[in-house]
């Protein structure tokens, strides 16, 4: 069955943590397509630093040059909390049956019984987490009841139904955050190689979180 996988993110701002670990799903599932989201109001965090259509522009920025990636900007033109479950339904009733995949970092995952009707989200997509750095620890026991029902180690299985199953997947520890880039940048310290360099490029000419203009 065809394969989509979907980021999402408040990407304050995009970085190579969340780029290596995608591209890396991308290629296990064999994913026709991988898009990534960006959140206008992160349900569950204080207001990013800079404004949503600045941050979209930065993710397109990190893949003009990545034939197996797109940019989908739905959550921008939504009233309210981007929440997450309203952004499947719709790709489910636009994609038809294909088989959804949304990305997590294992730290998100961990916050899932916190989510807007979390538990809708199986009935929309699987769900494939990829591991954190810094992000090990138990989960909520909730989350483990679900497990129990919804897991499968072999990502293969994920191409065989459209949704509900939740997949581990081993990619390599990058270990780079927003909030490290925002504070490198505040500090007036490089994130060369950090961040993809054309995003480098626009953050340095637009000055964007502190980043000294040019
Ligand atoms: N270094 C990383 N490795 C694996 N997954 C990551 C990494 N950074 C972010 N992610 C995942 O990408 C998604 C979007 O993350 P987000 O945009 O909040 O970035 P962040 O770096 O965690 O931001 P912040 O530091 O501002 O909290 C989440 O599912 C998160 O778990
Ligand atoms: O739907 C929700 O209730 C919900 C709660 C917290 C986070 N999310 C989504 O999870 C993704 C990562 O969130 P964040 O805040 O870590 O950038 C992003 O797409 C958010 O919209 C979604």
């Amino acid at each position: 069955m065809r394969t989509v996988g979907v980021l999402g993110g408040t990407f304050d701002p995009i970085h190579l943590g969340h780029l290596r670990p995608a591209e890396e799903v991308r290629e296990a599932l064999q994913l026709a397509e991988l898009r990534l989201i960006p959140a206008r109001i992160p349900p569950h965090r204080a207001r990013p630093r800079v404004c949503a259509e600045t941050r979209a522009a930065l993710v397109r920025a990190a893949v003009a040059d990545h034939p197996g990636a797109t940019v989908d900007e739905r959550e921008l033109h939504r009233e309210g909390p981007s929440y997450t479950v309203d952004t499947l339904a719709e790709l489910r009733a636009e994609l038809g049956p294909v088989s959804l995949c949304l990305i997590l970092g294992l730290d998100t995952f961990r916050g899932l019984p916190g989510w807007s009707r979390w538990r809708r989200l199986f009935d929309y997509a699987h769900l494939v987490v990829t591991e954190r750095p810094g992000a090990g620890g138990s989960l909520p026991a909730a989350l483990r009841a679900e497990l129990e029902q919804r897991r499968c180690t072999d990502p293969a299985e994920l191409r065989r139904s459209v949704a509900g199953r939740v997949c581990f997947q081993s990619v390599t520890p990058v270990d780079i955050s927003a909030t490290g880039i925002r504070r490198a940048l505040a500090c007036g310290r490089s994130v060369r190689y950090l961040v993809p360099e054309p995003v480098r490029e626009r953050l340095a000419r637009e000055g964007l979180y502190g980043y000294p203009q040019l």
